[in-house]
């Protein structure tokens, strides 16, 4: 059965006069990673926290359709009541971060909420610690943190919830590579672990290699839904071009003869590679 199921979702921010998500429909199963993809202003965000339930409960404005969590339906359920369900990971951790002075402190903060009793607090805590990358962490100032530790004690934030799936907005366009590369080593962990996962994300390259489904909006649209090497190689995302290296190299060879028409063209590496053996190219 589904996890999440987004049915004729419409919606428009208060004050505008244009839906940023139009007719979205999709459905994701346990498990499943799914990136979400589209230029600027195509409704990522709004899409992430419809996800959530900030959309509508946050941000208010005209929502018709619905989106069901967990059999839940965030429409009719309060916002604490969709936190333990679906997290939402921020693109910059200093929004998700409140200002506590030790990490343990700042992880802790939603449980209190909850009430949940202090051993098991600490045991939780530990754990999401841990699934993010160091318990050691736990005592040390947030601040005295890099970008990418905050972000990774950002996700534990929301990981400690133990929510049934994760919301994550562009989680490293604030971050520097090595930043981003802890962060995605990270997500790629808990997805292995079993946990489904939503990623709004421009690292496409990134995306192609590690995700089960893309889908792709543009103005509020879900023009594209499916497995990477379908959806990145779809022309319809032809704008892509530039950023898929393997893609845009195996398009060049199929232009000179190199790569038949009839072969899927490739998002990754590793399909690169094999596509071009299987031609018999073996470069010089
Ligand atoms: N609070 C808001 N009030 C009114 N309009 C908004 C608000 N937030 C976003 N929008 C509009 O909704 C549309 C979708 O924006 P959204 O931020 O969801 O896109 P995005 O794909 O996440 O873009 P980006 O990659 O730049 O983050 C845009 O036209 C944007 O201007």
């Amino acid at each position: 059965m589904a996890i999440i199921e987004v049915e004729a979702v419409t919606y428009t921010y208060p004050g505008s006069s244009t839906p940023s998500l139009r007719d979205v429909t999709f459905s994701v199963e346990p498990g499943e990673f799914v990136a979400l993809i589209g230029a600027n202003g195509a409704g990522k965000s709004t899409l992430c926290y419809a996800l959530t339930g900030f959309v509508p409960h946050f941000f208010n404005g005209e929502m018709q359709g619905q989106v069901t969590i967990a059999g839940i339906q965030t429409q009719k359920a309060a916002l604490e009541e969709i936190v333990p369900l679906a997290g939402l990971v921020f693109q910059n951790p200093i929004t998700q971060l409140t200002g506590k002075a030790t990490v343990c402190e700042e992880i802790a903060f939603g449980l209190e909420n909850l009430g949940v009793p202090p051993e098991e607090m600490e045991e939780r805590i530990a754990h999401a610690l841990e699934l993010v990358g160091d318990r050691s962490w736990a005592d040390r100032s947030p601040t005295a943190l890099s970008g990418g530790q905050q972000q990774r004690v950002a996700l534990a934030c929301m990981l400690v919830m133990k929510p049934q799936v994760l919301v994550l907005d562009e989680p490293t366009s604030f971050l520097d590579p090595l930043g981003a590369h802890e962060v995605f080593t990270a997500i790629r962990q808990l997805s292995r672990e079993g946990m489904t996962i939503i990623i709004a994300e421009h690292n496409i390259e990134w995306i192609a290699r590690e995700t089960d489904r893309i889908i792709a909006l543009d103005e509020g649209k879900i023009i594209l839904d499916g497995k990477p090497s379908e959806v990145l190689t779809s022309p319809l995302l032809e704008d892509l071009g530039s950023q898929l290296r393997y893609t845009a190299a195996a398009r060049l060879a199929q232009a000179r003869g190199w790569w038949p028409e009839t072969r899927n063209l490739p998002v990754t590496l590793e399909e690169a590679e094999a596509g071009f053996r299987a031609g018999g190219f073996h470069g010089h």
